[in-house]
């Protein structure tokens, strides 16, 4: 039995002071602890039928591709500004250490399709809000939004609320 938790490291004061960061890099070394992980956020999404998985950078990278290749979905980056060569749509937001933007091709999704947003920490829930507002201005349906971790203290589901929201670890 793999406990998941075990493979998750806590970074007092990272990436400012106050800020305890949950580092995944102890799991993402572990093929076992990644399989289960995998395993894990696929069960959170049971019978729905997704058409296009999107990841939020950069570590919604890392889950977002696997689930997509399981699910025998498209995957579609959800990236910091600047990064994506095509045409954006953008919108800016606040997270837990900071102000950030994110941007999504235009034509990264169809209209009507079926969309499962992941990213590895729902914190405030700033990032995976704007993430759920861009994919609906290209007239994705959001089927679920999966996390690996929920910082429960944080409250970010509240910013969520309408939404399916599951997340493999709770703290
Ligand atoms: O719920 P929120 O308060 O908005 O915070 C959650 C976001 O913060 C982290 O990303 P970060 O912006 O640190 O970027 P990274 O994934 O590139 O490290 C995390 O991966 C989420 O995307
Ligand atoms: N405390 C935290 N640890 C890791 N990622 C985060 N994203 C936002 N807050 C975070």
């Amino acid at each position: 039995m793999i406990h998941l938790d075990k493979f998750i490291r806590d970074i007092p004061n990272f990436p400012k002071e106050g800020i305890r960061f949950k580092d995944i890099t102890p799991l993402l070394k572990d093929p076992r602890a990644v399989k289960e992980a995998l395993t894990q956020l696929l069960e959170l999404l049971g019978n729905h039928t997704i058409d296009k998985v999107v990841g939020i950078e950069s570590r919604g990278f890392f889950f977002g591709m696997l689930i997509a290749q399981e699910l025998g979905a498209g995957f579609v980056p959800m990236r910091k500004p600047g990064k994506l060569p095509y045409t954006t749509f953008s919108e800016k937001y606040e997270l837990e250490y900071g102000f950030d933007a994110l941007e999504i091709h235009e034509d990264a999704i169809a209209n009507g399709e079926r969309v499962l947003l992941h990213d590895d920490v729902l914190a405030t829930g700033g990032t995976a809000k704007v993430a759920c507002n861009l994919i609906e201005k290209l007239g994705g349906e959001i089927v679920q939004c999966n996390f690996l971790m929920e910082l429960s203290f944080l409250n970010g589901i509240e910013k969520l609320q309408g939404y399916e929201v599951k997340s493999v670890l709770k703290y």
